[in-house]
């Protein structure tokens, strides 16, 4: 799994949250709304009726557009306001405060560290205001000073609380994703070439079995540098190691940006390149082979021819991707049994 697939992960979690509850805020509001009416309390009832209203519209838009963020502050917003009015008029003898802990403490997690930090700065001046402006007329349900007193203080603390929850929770989250796709880029590059390695290959370019569409139409070129074990045995295998590197350097840069060249396994580098018939792939292959075989690899003083073998053939379509690289290789082998430093496309 990568970084973003966590993150898809994660905002996966929070879209079910934030449906979940956006639901069940929309029905509690539609019933104390229709209550309200019921009972003569028409202000409130259109005030929780538009909330729900809100709500439905939210889900809606939240449905077309994917975008969780935007409807989970949205929802946020929402929440703060039916809260705000729930400590304006008390609600049922009063009790409507209670309802401001569970509410805003929702709205906090699904809104995410910074959008609730706003809210909740916003929320807690709007409640500052209704409960201790004097002559207030948004203040229609009489509570004593020690029970406004312990709302406040209590609201702060769980707001304080849930925002530090939700920051670690949040930092944490991004942290285990950054290192999540740090390991996965190690597992899937070259630790001498610094290149892609076969594992890539295997989890980002071969998917279902087929090369991934931007390469279908294009070219597999297997390459080899010729004689490598005797690099080794005359100059030992850390100069092997350096002819390595410089090879992988200069396929990476006789490339174009969207040619893919991986170190296959050994001396075998594969490359992958779209949008490519195989005679042009041929010539660019050859243009390549030949630029190096005429350049030395100067390593500690000693010059060292190198040359390489080519296998090329077509990525015809969604064809398996095994038949595709074991046509290549059979290719390579060809140009090895022909004497090496040549290139077989068919
Ligand atoms: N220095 C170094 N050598 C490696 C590495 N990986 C594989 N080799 C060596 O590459 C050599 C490959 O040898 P062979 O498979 O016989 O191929 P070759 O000598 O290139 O001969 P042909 O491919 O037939 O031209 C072996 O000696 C391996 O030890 C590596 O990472 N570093």
């Amino acid at each position: 799994m990568r970084g973003t697939d966590l993150q898809a992960l994660e905002d996966g979690r929070r879209v079910l949250l934030v449906v979940l509850l956006t639901t069940l805020g929309v029905a509690t509001l539609l019933i104390f709304g229709v209550l309200s009416y019921a009972y003569d309390r028409y202000l409130l009832a259109v005030f929780l009726l538009t909330a729900g209203g809100i709500g439905i519209l939210n889900l809606l838009v939240l449905f077309y557009s994917h975008n969780y963020s935007r409807a989970a502050v949205v929802m946020a917003f929402v929440t703060a306001a039916v809260s705000g009015l729930l400590v304006s008029t008390g609600g049922v003898d009063g009790t409507g405060i209670l309802w401001v802990y569970p509410m805003m403490t929702v709205a906090i997690f699904t809104a995410g560290f910074r959008p609730a930090s706003y809210i909740l700065a916003l929320f807690s001046c709007a409640i500052l205001y209704i409960l201790y402006w004097p002559e207030n007329p948004l203040l229609q349900y009489e509570y004593s000073a020690s029970v406004r007193t312990r709302f406040v203080v209590s609201f702060f603390c769980l707001g304080i609380i849930t925002l530090a929850v939700e920051f670690v929770h949040s930092h944490s989250q991004s942290k285990v994703a950054e290192l999540h796709s740090e390991v996965q880029h190690t597992a899937q590059t070259d630790a001498l070439t610094q290149l892609p390695n076969r594992r890539y290959v295997s989890e980002r370019v071969i998917l279902g079995g087929a090369f991934a569409p931007v390469y279908q139409g294009g070219c597999v070129v297997l390459a080899d540098v010729d004689h490598f074990k005797s690099i080794n045995d005359r100059y030992g295998h850390d100069v092997g190691d350096v002819v390595l590197k410089s090879v992988a350097q200069f396929l990476a840069s006789e490339t174009r940006c969207e040619d893919l060249v991986v170190r296959w396994g050994g001396e075998e580098f594969l490359l992958v390149l779209p949008k490519i018939n195989l005679a042009m792939a041929e010539r660019r292959m050859d243009h390549v082979r030949r630029y190096l075989a005429d350049m030395d690899v100067i390593c500690h003083g000693a010059r060292i021819r190198v040359t390489l073998s080519f296998g090329v053939t077509e990525i015809s379509g969604s064809a398996p991707a095994n038949g595709v690289l074991k046509r290549a290789d059979q290719n390579l082998y060809l140009a090895k049994a022909a004497g090496r430093n040549r290139i077989v496309a068919s």
